[in-house]
C-alpha cells in the first residue's frame, strides 16, 4: 500500500534522509520510529506529497507519489505533527471546509460528518468554536479531517505527542478502531512504548537512515540473541556472580544488592544452560527471569548496533 525505493533527501549540503526503502503492505500499522530529528517528518511529508525528493520515487495505494500526486492526496488522510486549526470556525465547519475540499459531493457531506464526529466522540462539540478546544479534542478534530474523505491510507505526524497519558490512550484505542476498520496507517513517533501494543510492524530509522524494519514478531526475533536476564539470590551474591562472569557469553553484569541484571549475546541454549549452572551450583539463587524485550530495548540495540 505504501512504497518508497531509493528515496532521499538534501537540505542543501544537509542529507536528512538516504536512500530510504521501505514496504508497508495493505492493513499493516506501520510504526515509524526515531529520535527528533532523525528524517520521519521528512519522509511522511514527501509521502503525503508536500516535498519535494532530491532523489527516489514512492508510491501510495498505486499511485506515483511523484508522477500523480493527486490520486495520492485522494488515497491518504494526512496529519502533519504541528497542524493549524482555523480562528473563528466551528468544529463542523472545519470538517465541512475539508470534506469541499476533497470534493465529498453534497448530497453526501451531513451524513459524512456526523459520522466522522461520532467517531472521534466529538458530536457534543460540533458546534463549539476549534479554537476553544482542549489541546486532545483538537488533536481529535485533526484526526477527524484526515478520515472525511474515507482515503484507504493514514499518515500521521506524531499524533499524540503533546497529549497526557488518558489522551494517548483514547489516540491509541481509535487508531486501533481504524485498523478494524480495514486502514493502513503509517504513524511516527519518538515514544517507543506508545507504538508497541499496536503496530503490526515498525521501522527505525536514525539519522537519516533506516536501520531495521519489517513484522514486530520478525524484529523481536533478530533481537532474541541478545538477551536481558534477571537474576536473584537469597544472600550473597559473590559465588553466583563469578560464576555469570565466567560464562563466555555474557556481555555485561549489572549488579544490585541482591541481584543483577544479564546481558547476554545468546539463544535459548545458552539461557538455559547459564540458569542449570546457577540452579546446580548452590549459590542462593531464587529468581531467574528472560526479560521480554520491549520496542525500547530494540531501538537501544539497533541504535548500538548491536542488532542489524
Ligand atoms: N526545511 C528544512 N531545511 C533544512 N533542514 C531541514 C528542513 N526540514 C528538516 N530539516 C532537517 O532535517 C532533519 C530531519 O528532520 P525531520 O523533521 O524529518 O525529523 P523528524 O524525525 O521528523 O524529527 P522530529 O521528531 O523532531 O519531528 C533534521 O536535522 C532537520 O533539522
Amino acid at each position: 500500500m505504501i512504497e518508497l525505493k531509493n528515496f532521499g533527501k538534501q537540505y542543501g549540503d544537509f542529507t536528512a534522509v538516504e536512500n530510504l526503502n521501505l514496504k508497508i503492505e495493505a492493513g499493516e500499522m506501520f510504526g515509524f520510529i526515531g529520535p527528533n530529528g532523525a528524517g520521519k517528518s521528512t519522509t511522511i511529508r514527501f509521502l503525503a506529497t508536500l516535498l519535494k525528493a532530491s532523489h527516489g520515487e514512492g508510491t501510495v495505494n498505486g499511485h506515483s507519489v511523484t508522477k500523480d500526486p493527486i490520486s495520492v492526496r485522494r488515497s491518504v488522510g494526512y496529519m502533519p505533527d504541528n497542524f493549524g486549526v482555523y480562528d473563528g470556525m466551528k468544529v463542523w465547519e472545519f470538517l465541512d471546509f475539508f470534506a469541499v475540499a476533497y470534493q465529498v459531493p453534497r448530497a453526501r457531506r451531513k451524513a459524512v460528518l456526523s459520522d466522522v464526529l461520532e467517531l472521534l466522540d466529538l458530536t457534543h462539540k460540533r458546534d463549539d468554536f476549534v479554537n476553544g478546544l482542549s489541546r486532545g479534542m483538537k488533536q481529535r478534530l485533526c484526526l477527524a479531517k484526515t478520515l472525511v474523505h474515507d482515503p484507504p491510507v493514514l499518515i500521521l505526524d506524531e499524533p499524540s505527542s503533546g497529549l497526557d497519558p488518558r489522551a494517548r490512550l483514547e489516540v491509541k484505542a481509535l487508531l486501533k478502531e481504524l485498523r478494524r476498520m480495514g486502514k493502513t496507517i503509517l504513524i511516527s513517533s519518538h515514544i517507543l512504548t506508545e507504538l508497541a501494543d499496536c503496530c503490526t510492524s515498525i521501522g527505525i530509522i536514525e539519522r537519516g537512515q533506516l536501520l531495521l524494519h519489517g513484522p514486530i514478531e520478525k524484529v523481536y526475533r533478530q533481537i532474541q540473541r541478545n538477551r536481558t536476564l534477571e537474576v536473584r539470590f537469597s544472600g550473597d551474591t559473590a559465588a553466583g556472580l563469578s560464576l555469570i562472569r565466567s560464562d563466555p557469553k555474557v556481555r555485561q553484569v549489572i549488579e544490585d544488592t541482591r541481584s543483577c541484571t544479564v546481558e547476554l549475546d545468546g539463544g535459548d541454549d545458552d539461557v538455559q544452560r547459564l540458569l542449570r549452572q546457577l540452579a546446580v551450583a548452590e549459590c542462593g539463587l531464587v529468581s531467574f527471569a528472560d526479560k521480554e524485550p520491549t520496542l525500547e530495548d530494540v531501538f537501544m540495540l539497533v541504535t548500538k548496533g548491536l542488532v542489524t
